[in-house]
């Protein structure tokens, strides 16, 4: 098979499902966080590729420990695809949370307090503009749960959550997202030098190969690597899941 038409179908397919999504819910466009990363950095130029840059906002949320060539990354991104481009630090909104009676400042806690705050500042802007936000979790994070519930995972659109993470390097060099983005290393970047692949304990190369392995056999493990991957894919069911509630048998 041809890899680089198949890669181009890959975009317009979604590219579709991102128009049809804004049209049929009349909203004007769509939000999307800019972190310097790979998964934001495709997920937006998508979206403009998609309904044109003018109709994207992308926002850089930086915090305290965000690296500065992190938000000229994201710059850059967003000046390549026409995409308007905000900075609005978040630390004000951490330094409210900080003076709460029982506050903890571990990374933890700061690192899904600060997802959560991201998720919040871009619900703000979608409702302020009449935006949908953009979700950029990709198949990988999604099935091992790696990701702050309601956090970066809340969105109104995901257009790259089938993809595998090793898929999503191979979409965004197909769009043209800057290489400087591609060849960071995928970060959190919830703490200084946080890394997926070192806090996760594999390479996005095996997650993903373990992954496919794991869905093609029913969700068998055959070698230890899988058994643990599948660990975690199972502690994590209930952040793709509904609630537990009694609505179906009330
Ligand atoms: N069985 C269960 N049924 C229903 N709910 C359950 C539950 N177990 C926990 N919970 C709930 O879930 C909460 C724990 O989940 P959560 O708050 O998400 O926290 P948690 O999964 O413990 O931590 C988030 C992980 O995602 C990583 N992360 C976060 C944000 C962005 C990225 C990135 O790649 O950019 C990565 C972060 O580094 C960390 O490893 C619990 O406090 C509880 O409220
Ligand atoms: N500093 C930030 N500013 C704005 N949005 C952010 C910031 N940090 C995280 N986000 C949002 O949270 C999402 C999840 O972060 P994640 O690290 O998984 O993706 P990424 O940074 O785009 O790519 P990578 O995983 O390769 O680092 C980002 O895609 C982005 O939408
Ligand atoms: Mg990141």
């Amino acid at each position: 098979m041809n890899t680089t038409c198949e890669i181009g179908c890959e975009c317009e397919r979604i590219e579709q499902m991102i128009r049809h999504t804004l049209w049929s819910s009349g909203a004007k466009g769509f939000v999307v966080g800019i972190s310097g990363g790979v998964d934001s950095a495709l997920a937006a130029a998508l979206c403009a590729r998609a309904v044109g840059g003018e109709r994207v906002m992308g926002i850089a949320l930086p915090s305290p420990v965000t690296p500065e060539e992190d938000l000229k990354d994201g710059a850059d991104l967003c000046a390549a695809f026409d995409i308007p481009f905000l900075t609005i630090p978040i630390e004000p909104m951490l330094s409210a949370f900080a003076g709460m009676e029982h506050f903890e400042k571990t990374p933890y806690l700061s690192g899904n307090l600060m997802a959560r705050i991201r998720m919040t500042t871009l619900y703000y802007h979608a409702n302020r503009l009449h935006y949908l936000v953009c979700g950029t979790s990709n198949r990988s994070e999604y099935m091992l749960g790696y990701c702050t519930k309601h956090g970066d995972n809340a969105a109104d659109i995901q257009p790259i959550l089938h993809c595998y993470k090793t898929r999503v390097f191979a979409l965004a060099e197909e769009v043209g997202v800057p290489a400087a983005i591609i060849e960071k290393p995928p970060s959190a970047g919830l703490w200084p030098g946080q890394s997926d692949e070192a806090e996760i304990g594999f390479a996005y190369k095996e997650i993903d190969s373990a992954l496919a392995s794991l869905e093609a056999h029913d969700w068998t493990a055959s070698n230890a690597q899988e058994e643990l991957i599948l660990g975690k894919v199972q502690a994590s069911m209930h952040k793709r899941m509904d609630p537990p509630n009694l609505l179906k048998n009330p």
